[in-house]
């Protein structure tokens, strides 16, 4: 289960210890910010997180700029890598200390095979069901302001069941985060979490708009969503089902319904070179630091730090550390590379 380590708890602010981990809190007690909220935590390690959803193989493209029908761009890099919004969390936690667990399914071919590589490379445990549909191919056109149009197929992305999940497993983990998957599933896998007291957050990413997720939201404690996402999710009542809904800005930062509480953080001034994978890398974030009781804002400072890592390098995978996080947390600056 959790492992809580709060390591700095003062009201007046006075911290004698400063070297290794300690350093983080004591920078974060000398920023006014933080001059109210006192609490300063190490990253939630060994939190066991499901993440349910889609895995992916990307190729990205980056252009001069996104041509207009009968227009041409220029391709200015290439490359490809797994992805899928829930292998992103997944990946984004592991770098963060927690325990992550994929659930997903994927072809028996070589992007299915290179997508379970990477994913174990970077300590993420799979339960992959594989389906004799490809695994789901994502263009990524990604254009001169790191903006992201996404062309795709399902392929064998949706093949997994909730049964796919043993329930001892579910039962053991600390939290369960659905993205964008099968509305059948998303709602079995949300109700059986619920039951086991398992908290569920949902990510249902861009098809929001196209699919019918109320079932998965009335067992979820937490709705991730963008603005484009959020218009939809007011318009159609899904706040209010809602306990906590966190909405992303891209540039701007982010807010959280909490209740009848909203806190919000503006985030961080980066050069956005690929914003594909930054509200995976939110969510992981926002997970971890929400995990703490702490502040609310300072879990929104952490998630925004996360998701600009994300948007600073190329790809929807980033490698998060909590060094790199904190760096940006307590200065307000990008490290230079990220
Ligand atoms: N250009 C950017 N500058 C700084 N932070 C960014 C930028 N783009 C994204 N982020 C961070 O990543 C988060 C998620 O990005 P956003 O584009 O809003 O969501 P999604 O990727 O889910 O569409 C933002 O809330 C912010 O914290
Ligand atoms: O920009 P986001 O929402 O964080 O998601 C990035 C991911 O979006 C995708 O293009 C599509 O992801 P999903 O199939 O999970 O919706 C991924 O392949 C890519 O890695």
């Amino acid at each position: 289960m959790l492992v809580r380590q709060l390591i700095g708890r003062t009201l007046s602010g006075t911290v004698t210890m400063c070297a290794g981990p300690f350093r983080s809190v004591l920078n974060m007690l000398h920023r006014p910010q933080w001059e109210t909220a006192m609490i300063a935590p190490l990253p939630a390690v060994d939190m066991r997180v499901i993440c349910a959803g889609h895995v992916n193989w990307d190729v990205t493209l980056h252009v001069d700029h996104l041509p207009k029908p009968d227009g041409e761009g220029r391709i200015t890099d290439r490359s490809q890598s797994s992805g899928g919004s829930a292998s992103n969390a997944a990946v984004a936690l592991a770098g963060l200390d927690a325990d992550p667990l994929v659930l997903g399914s994927v072809g028996r071919d070589d992007h299915g095979t290179m997508a379970r590589r990477e994913l174990a490379a970077t300590g993420v445990e799979t339960l992959l069901i594989e389906s004799d549909e490809a695994t789901a191919v994502k263009y990524l056109i990604v254009d001169e302001n790191g903006d992201v149009a996404v062309l795709g197929n399902d392929g064998a992305n949706e093949a997994f069941n909730a049964s796919d999940l043993p329930a001892e497993t579910l039962a053991e983990a600390d939290h369960l985060h659905l993205t964008g998957q099968n509305p059948t599933t998303a709602a079995t896998l949300a109700r059986d979490a619920a039951a086991a007291d398992v908290p569920v957050s949902f990510d249902p990413g861009r098809r929001l708009p196209y699919r019918d997720y109320s079932s998965v939201l009335s067992h979820a404690e937490i709705l991730f969503c963008n603005d484009r996402e959020a218009d939809h999710a007011r318009d159609s009542g899904l706040f209010e089902t809602v306990p906590t809904v966190v909405v992303k800005h891209g540039d701007c930062g982010a807010t959280a319904h909490i209740g009848d509480q909203t806190v919000t953080n503006a985030g961080y001034p980066i050069e956005s070179v690929d914003t594909a994978g930054a509200g995976d890398a939110f969510a992981a974030g926002y997970l971890l630091a929400s995990a703490q009781e702490t502040d609310p804002e300072r879990a929104l400072a952490v998630a925004n730090a996360c998701g600009a890592l994300a948007a600073q390098s190329s790809g929807a995978r980033t490698t998060l550390d909590w060094e790199s996080v904190w760096e940006l947390v307590d200065s307000g600056q990008p490290p230079e590379t990220a």
